[in-house]
């Protein structure tokens, strides 16, 4: 039977383009819904002609309990205090939710964490395979190079961007920092300025940087005397990140209720 899929956030850039690769997905998923603000100019256009893929006759909707019934699957690349609220109203329907949103504090989390004992929930900082395959390489290189070198994480984005680190350069200090037995609360190093004093081998630093149409850069630098590895991923359209999602969407479908993540979806765990 076909996975009925809704969009939050239909009109945003992932809005867009998750609606595009549901119409190329092959037919065991459907788009029944697409949501944005109530207040947005868009409500009651249609979906397809918003994403630049012809008439599809799913309308926009300003609200999602007015669709939530005719939906499997919601899938939300919004803002965290959207997506917190949407999970809610997931929760209250039995309806599974596919995370992209990046940003959220330690309490929404929390709120998250709790809703994915009542359904099933895939979240992930970056849906694209080749990040998740990074992900893996991170580790085994933290374990090989140990605390022979200096790690540092640089990420960069297009000039709308709104959270930083990104989502996706936090998981990579988070698996090295996991794999080196590390608290990357206690060793993370958000930029540096002015009299910083010499390098701690135990921190992990992060750079960041936000220009033009960078659609998501990520380097990790293991840095050892007389030698380095640098592990990178370039996404040069979210094309991979909407793949990733609508393969999760079909994935949670048959799931139980709790959290998994795109390693969950791809079979690497
Ligand atoms: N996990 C992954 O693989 C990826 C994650 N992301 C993350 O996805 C999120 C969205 O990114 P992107 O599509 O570029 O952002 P956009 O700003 O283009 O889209 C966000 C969408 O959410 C809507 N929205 C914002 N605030 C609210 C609200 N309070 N209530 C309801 N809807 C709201 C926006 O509507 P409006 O325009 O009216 O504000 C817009 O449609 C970010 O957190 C980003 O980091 C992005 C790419 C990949
Ligand atoms: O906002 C974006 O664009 C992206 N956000 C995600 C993140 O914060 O890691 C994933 C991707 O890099 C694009």
């Amino acid at each position: 039977m076909t996975t009925r899929v809704g969009i939050t956030g239909a009109a945003g850039r992932m809005g867009k383009t998750l609606i595009e690769a549901i119409a190329l997905a092959a037919g065991d998923l459907t788009l029944a819904a697409a949501i944005e603000r109530p207040e947005s100019s868009l409500v009651g256009a249609d979906s397809g002609e918003l994403a630049g893929q012809g008439r599809n006759g799913v309308p926009v909707v300003g609200a999602l309990e007015e669709v939530i019934a005719d939906i499997d699957v919601l899938i939300d690349f919004t803002v965290p205090d959207a997506t917190t609220a949407n999970v809610q109203t997931c929760v209250e329907h039995g309806v599974a939710i596919v995370i992209g949103t990046t940003g959220f504090t330690a309490p929404q989390q929390a709120v998250l964490d709790a809703a994915a004992a009542q359904i099933p929930m895939c979240k992930a900082s970056n849906f694209s395979t080749g990040v998740n395959l990074c992900f893996k390489l991170l580790d085994m290189a933290a374990r090989v190079l140990g605390d022979d070198v200096d790690i540092e994480v640089y990420e960069a984005h297009h000039r709308h961007k709104i959270d930083a680190p990104s989502g996706t350069a936090l998981s990579m200090g988070q698996v090295v920092a996991d794999a080196l037995g590390r608290d990357l609360d206690k060793v993370a190093v958000y930029g540096r300025e002015g009299q910083t004093g010499a390098r701690d081998r135990e921190t992990i630093g992060f750079a960041t940087v936000r220009a033009g149409d960078i659609v998501g850069d990520h380097t990790v630098t293991f840095a050892a005397d007389g030698e380095r590895v640098e592990i990178t991923h370039k996404a040069s359209s979210r094309m991979s990140f909407a793949r990733g999602a609508v393969r999760a969407a079909g994935w949670l479908k048959s799931a139980d209720a709790g959290l998994y993540d795109m390693q969950d979806v791809l079979g690497l765990k």
